[in-house]
């Protein structure tokens, strides 16, 4: 398969260092308020990564850290707590980890292989600073704060294309007391009163975010590793000043193979950030959506794109999983009306080989959900009207490919029923079957009505009748 690169600006082929095992590491949330939409995207997103290629038969190995200490952390504490902040700040990273593993359950993301959080990694970090200060990579200001000096590592800009002179130039930077270029960036954050602070060989103070990633990837998947990524606001400074410490203290060219961003989530054009309080909540949306239907939302833009969000795609998307049910229990229940033998040719092949090969293609997942979505009518127009005629093990085989392609997306995650509920519809499927062949036909449509209005959907081919379940929550 392909996936672009920011790293060479390129469209290139996977490989991994270690054959079937894929290491990647994304860039977690500064655990400061609620999750939105925006983040969603880059969670869902990998997530989605990683099933495709568990899905090819890889091993992933995915971390995501927590940012859970930061200035926006101490903003928010000082904000709820006043004066009690210094002691109780720790409430506020907790209680959006919490939210954060919330909102993912729901969202059906696999759980990462490690999730790291900064202030349990201090220890690490605090040694790494010494070593690239003995290096000559960093240097101690006058306050006790360390900088990493980015003149000193070669090809600074890499990956965002940009020369050093170029950025000076651009005062994309402001320059800042005891720092010796406006470029260089801090390694170790010296402490000011009332903030929370970690004991260092210069001050007490805590680790500046550049360096956290570097520490808590490396440490979890060695080096070098396959895919590093986050959203696409990531790639200048953050990802930068990863690979320059990374190829301070490893001697590395790059840390990581392939560098993958997410484009951003908009609303009427503009980013969904906090900053610009167009924030709609991972919270707010699944209220009212299923998790499903977000994630399909997400699918249906390509990853590098700005995708802009609205409810009227979570409808759409939310009649799309509907359907996609509705092939998936019908089709289950149509395998115990399939013979011995195929008198009819009925596959569902051309779907699956335009699913695989548009995600083989940079990750195309617009184009694998209308092929996982094209599938699932032809199912219900098509394969469900031929059973009789299919073997079992043909619509097995349809049932199987249909199944893995919404693995991949991360769709039809509800599909098990409880047993009672199972064994309740079909007690009035016969019910109805019965009236009908006693030709009590206003009969057997009560009962077709209140079935539906209790959630199943009772669907007829010939003598036979399939069902489908509304799913909830
Ligand atoms: N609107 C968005 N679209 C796509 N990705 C986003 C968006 N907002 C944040 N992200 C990504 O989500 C991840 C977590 O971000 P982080 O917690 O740093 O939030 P943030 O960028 O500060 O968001 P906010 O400004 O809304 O607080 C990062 O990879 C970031 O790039
Ligand atoms: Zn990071």
């Amino acid at each position: 398969m392909r996936i672009y690169n920011t790293a060479t600006r390129q469209v290139e082929e996977f490989t991994t260092y270690t054959p079937g095992l894929a290491r990647g590491y994304v860039c977690g949330i500064t655990p400061y308020d609620h999750v939105h939409v925006g983040h969603g995207r880059v969670y869902v997103f990998f997530d989605m990564f990683r099933r495709y290629l568990e899905s090819l038969g890889y091993e992933v190995r995915l971390v995501v850290n927590f940012t859970d200490i930061d200035d926006k952390i101490i903003a928010k504490a000082r904000e709820e707590f006043g004066p009690e902040a210094y002691k109780r700040w720790r409430e506020v990273p907790e209680r959006y980890i919490a939210e954060f593993f919330e909102v993912s359950k729901r969202l059906f993301i696999k759980p990462a292989y490690a999730y790291p959080r900064v202030t349990e990694n201090v220890d690490d970090m605090v040694k790494w600073i010494s070593a690239l200060v003995e290096k000559g990579f960093a240097y101690v200001a006058p306050d006790g704060s360390v900088y990493f000096e980015v003149g000193k590592v070669p090809n600074y800009g890499v990956l965002s294309r940009q020369r050093i002179e170029e950025l000076i130039a651009g005062a994309r930077v402001e320059p800042e007391p005891g720092k010796r270029n406006p470029l260089d960036f801090a390694l170790w954050k010296s402490w000011s009163p009332g903030e929370p602070w970690w004991n260092s060989p210069w001050c007490p103070g805590r680790p500046g975010w550049h360096l956290e990633c570097v520490v808590m990837s490396t440490k979890h998947l060695g080096v070098p590793f396959d895919f590093h990524g986050g959203g696409a606001d990531l790639i200048f400074p953050h990802h930068e000043n990863e690979i320059a410490i990374a190829k301070a203290y490893f001697g590395v060219d790059n840390f990581a193979k392939y560098w993958i961003h997410v484009g951003y989530l908009t609303v009427r054009g503009e980013k969904m950030s906090k900053s610009l309080g167009n924030v709609i909540t991972l919270r707010e949306v699944l209220s009212k959506y299923s998790g499903e239907a977000l994630r399909l939302a997400y699918a249906m833009s390509h990853y590098r794109k700005p995708m802009e969000f609205s409810f009227e795609l979570l409808d759409q998307a939310e009649d799309i999983v509907k359907t996609l049910y509705t092939a998936y229990d019908e089709l289950s229940q149509a395998v115990a009306d399939a013979g011995d033998a195929d008198r009819e040719r009925v596959d569902i092949g051309n779907f699956k080989a335009a699913f695989y090969s548009a995600l083989e293609d940079d990750f195309s997942t617009p184009e694998a959900v209308q092929q996982l979505y094209a599938a699932a009518k032809y199912i219900i127009s098509t394969v469900l009207h031929k059973v009789d005629k299919l073997s079992k093990n043909t619509v097995l085989a349809i049932l199987a490919d249909y199944v893995k392609m919404a693995d991949v997306i991360g769709v039809l995650e509800r599909r098990e029923v409880a047993k009672e509920v199972e064994e309740a519809v079909k007690a009035l499927v016969e019910v109805r079957a019965r009236l009908r062949s006693e030709r009590l036909y206003q009969l057997a449509d009560y009962v077709r009505e209140r079935a539906k209005a209790l959630g199943a959907e009772l669907h007829d081919f010939g003598p036979r009748t399939y069902y489908t379940i509304r799913r909830r929550g």
